[in-house]
């Protein structure tokens, strides 16, 4: 999927949701423990829900690597059935990974081959021979790093690089926007820091930028949209808990729906007033 088609799915939608899969074996509801997978139970139903106010899914990765092989193969099984069922949604792998050229080339081959997502979260810290391997699959996207939503982002992110006085996320930003293009290089931008995504926006106006924070981080959504919005709309903006678990009850799935539609229904009106 490029640039063009994401934005396509956003205006048939009326929505840039992204529904964080971060299913969380101790928190979805207990009648599904009694199932033979039951991650992949409540992401089916999640997926089912959901998928009509959505469009893109980003299991984060913790979630299933903690069960071990099981969790792998509920991943699996989850990033097949919304391809299956779902084919215009965009899949997120979340895995903040990154490492030296050859070991990244596995890491690719891995999310972009063994599973087929269609973008990967990548942590930009070692530079360029990090990512250029997952930029090589025609169609794929990495999304890397920049000014994430957590507190202790500060620590490094916002520091001053000495040489041009310019904040180390901004270095990040310049500096790998020259690796890809926007049809294959995204950027988290946490919704907590949304006043700085004017800055953000001066950098790479044109890029689409992968938004988490709303919801349970706390993150305001017209917020987001008044300082990172583009004429592509440009912002994937995800919620994970604040929708998968609306409800721990049987009732989980319309509760989700529900809240997904409400998101779904104040992006509609965002887009509208950006002429979108
Ligand atoms: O890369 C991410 O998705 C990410 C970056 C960031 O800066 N902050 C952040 O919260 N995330 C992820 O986005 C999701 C947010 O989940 P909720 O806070 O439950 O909506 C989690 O999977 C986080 O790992």
């Amino acid at each position: 999927m490029n640039a063009q088609q994401l934005f396509e799915q956003i205006q048939a939608k009326r929505s840039f949701l992204c529904v964080g899969l971060d299913s969380d074996i101790t928190k979805i509801p207990q009648h599904l423990l009694s199932t033979e997978d039951p991650i992949f139970e409540f992401n089916k139903a999640i997926v089912d829900a959901t998928a009509e106010y959505a469009v893109s899914y980003k299991p984060n990765l913790a979630f299933y690597e903690s069960l071990g092989v099981a969790g792998w193969i509920s991943l699996h099984k989850t990033v097949r059935y919304i391809r299956e069922r779902y084919p215009s949604q965009f899949i997120i792998a979340d895995a903040k990974r990154g490492d030296i050229g050859n070991t990244s080339e596995m890491y690719a081959k891995a999310f972009f081959e063994g599973f087929d997502f269609d973008a990967v979260t990548l942590a930009p810290y070692m530079g360029s021979d990090t990512v250029t391997p997952f930029l090589k699959y025609e169609g794929k996207w990495s999304i890397i790093l920049a000014l994430t939503s957590n507190k202790s982002a500060a620590d490094f992110q916002l520091l001053e690089d000495a040489a041009n006085g310019k904040k180390i996320y901004e270095d990040v930003i310049t500096t790998s926007a020259q690796w890809g293009t926007t049809d294959n290089t995204m950027y988290v931008v946490g919704a907590t820091k949304a006043e700085m995504l004017g800055d953000v926006r001066q950098l790479i106006p044109n890029h689409f930028l992968l938004v988490p924070g709303v919801g349970a981080q706390g993150g305001s959504l017209s917020e987001v949209a008044k300082h990172g919005m583009n004429s592509q709309c440009g912002l994937l903006v995800n919620s994970s808990r604040a929708i998968i678990y609306a409800d721990t009850t049987e009732n989980f799935a319309a509760a989700a729906a529900k809240a997904a539609r409400e998101v779904r229904d104040e992006m509609d009106i965002l887009l509208k007033e950006k002429g979108l």
